[in-house]
């Protein structure tokens, strides 16, 4: 993540509206190395339904080929059930600042997400934007936390 974050937006039906104004400021942020839309869009808003969206997302992470992802569904916690089904994956919906932040510093989330009937568009973008101003310190106390979950998640009785 060096040279910038590889991100990935995406959404449902519920959520395209405000995933499209994340992913146009996401397209202006200079910590973002690129941005993938993953749908749905405006003009084919029952292209894709939330599982699927949020899978892809989690398989596009987990193969190397993008950092982190943003989806936004009707409240985020379809979004967030479906990408913690692909192993390895920390999706987290936050809709307030210090969630946000723990997300990252506490938990090493490569997913956030949120819901467009939950909170406001501005709230939404504005959590995007800190939200993708956090690294996580390997470092830090939390990194045992974490390994724990990738140690259950990769333990033989899979
Ligand atoms: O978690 C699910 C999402 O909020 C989705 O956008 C809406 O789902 P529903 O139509 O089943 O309520």
């Amino acid at each position: 993540m060096a040279d910038g974050i590889r991100l990935l937006l995406g959404g449902d039906s519920a959520g395209y509206h405000y995933k499209d104004a994340i992913l146009a400021d996401a397209r202006e942020d200079p910590r973002v190395a690129s941005v993938e839309d993953l749908g749905v869009n405006e003009s084919d808003p029952k292209a894709g339904t939330y599982p699927s969206v949020a899978i892809a997302a989690a398989t596009k992470i987990m193969a190397g080929e993008a950092d982190r992802a943003i989806l936004v569904c009707g409240t985020g916690i379809g979004v967030s059930i479906a990408a913690n089904k692909v192993k390895g994956i920390r999706a987290t919906v936050a809709h307030d600042s210090f969630s946000v932040e723990r997300s990252i510093l506490s938990n090493d989330c490569q997913i956030l997400t949120m819901g467009e009937r939950v909170i406001g568009l501005e709230l939404a973008r504005r959590l995007a934007k800190e939200w993708l101003g956090y690294a996580f310190d390997p470092s830090s106390h939390s990194k045992a936390n974490v390994d724990e979950i990738v140690d259950y998640e990769g333990a033989p009785s899979d």
